[in-house]
């Protein structure tokens, strides 16, 4: 690891350099964006631990090149047809230098959404901020921990909402809130952060900036769980995204 960075336990660093998990370009597949053509970039490391996380090798078991900001701009560019940029993880918003990347994007005019679990504020440009807030159905229980027994159950619990963070977010920036869906159940959770979010800011959060999206890493889970979601974003008013990416390229990395 270069001289001029650090890392924390969460892996979140500070410096000119980011950890990098992959970059590609794709289309992109969740949101009020689906199907823009967009560039990927996903750092590593994360501060929750979700049981169901479909990037495990940035958050579970964190792997990464690390790579200067310089770097990964020319790798940004090299995809010439592309003026959307992805910024994702694990949780990009724990590093320092997320925000200067960020900055660098906007003075090039790309458009920039950033995928984020809303527990942290940045202080960097973001032409969309794609929040999505976690339920307590995301929490790796020991019977659902994909690594060890639950050693991540309460801080992933005591860290995952944080309403300060969520609606700073929400105030400051475009933004849509996309919940990822397990049951039924999940949606009296949903509306209680809501109720709550729509309290804590003064900006109007419509029913058709608030996404329900599957869990599910794979087509043939999809294939189980998409209908029903479909059905409760219909029963409650709220907008329901695909998980594209999935349904046109299954789990293949770098899609
Ligand atoms: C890997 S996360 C990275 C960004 C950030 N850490 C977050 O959670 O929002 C990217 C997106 O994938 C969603 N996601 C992760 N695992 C999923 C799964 N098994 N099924 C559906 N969505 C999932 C997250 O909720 C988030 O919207
Ligand atoms: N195609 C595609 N679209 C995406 N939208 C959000 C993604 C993410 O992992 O944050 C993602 C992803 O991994 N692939
Ligand atoms: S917050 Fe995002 S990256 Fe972190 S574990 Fe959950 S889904 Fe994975
Ligand atoms: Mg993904």
């Amino acid at each position: 690891m270069p001289v001029n960075s650090r890392t924390d336990s969460d892996g979140a660093t500070e410096g000119e350099t980011l950890p990098i998990n992959e970059l590609f370009y794709s289309l992109q597949g969740e949101g009020k964006l689906a199907g823009v053509p967009s560039v990927f970039v996903r750092t590593s490391g994360c501060n929750l631990r979700c049981w169901f996380c479909d990037s495990y090798h940035t958050s579970w078991e964190p792997t990464h090149a690390q790579m200067t900001l310089d770097e990964i701009v020319e790798e940004i560019q090299v995809h010439e047809k592309a003026d959307h940029v992805v910024l994702t993880g694990g949780e990009p918003l724990i590093h320092t230098e997320s925000a200067t990347l960020l900055e660098r994007l906007n003075e090039l005019g790309y458009h920039t959404t950033v995928e984020t679990n809303g527990t942290i504020q940045p202080g960097a440009p973001i032409d969309l901020a794609s929040i999505s807030p976690k339920l307590s159905s995301s929490t790796p229980t020991p019977e659902r921990d994909p690594k060890g027994e639950g050693e991540w159950e309460d801080r992933h619990e005591e860290s995952r909402i944080d309403m300060d963070a969520l609606s700073g977010l929400v105030d400051r920036y475009e933004s849509q809130l996309k919940f990822v869906v397990t049951g039924p159940d999940d949606l009296v959770e949903i509306e209680q952060i809501l109720d709550r979010v729509r309290q804590a800011t003064e900006t109007n959060i419509t029913d058709s900036d608030v996404l329900l999206m599957p869990e599910g890493t794979t087509r043939d889970e999809l294939d189980e769980r998409r209908n029903a979601v479909a059905e409760l974003a219909m029963e409650h008013g709220y907008r329901y995204t695909p998980r594209l990416h999935v349904d046109l390229w299954n789990d293949a990395p770098g899609t």
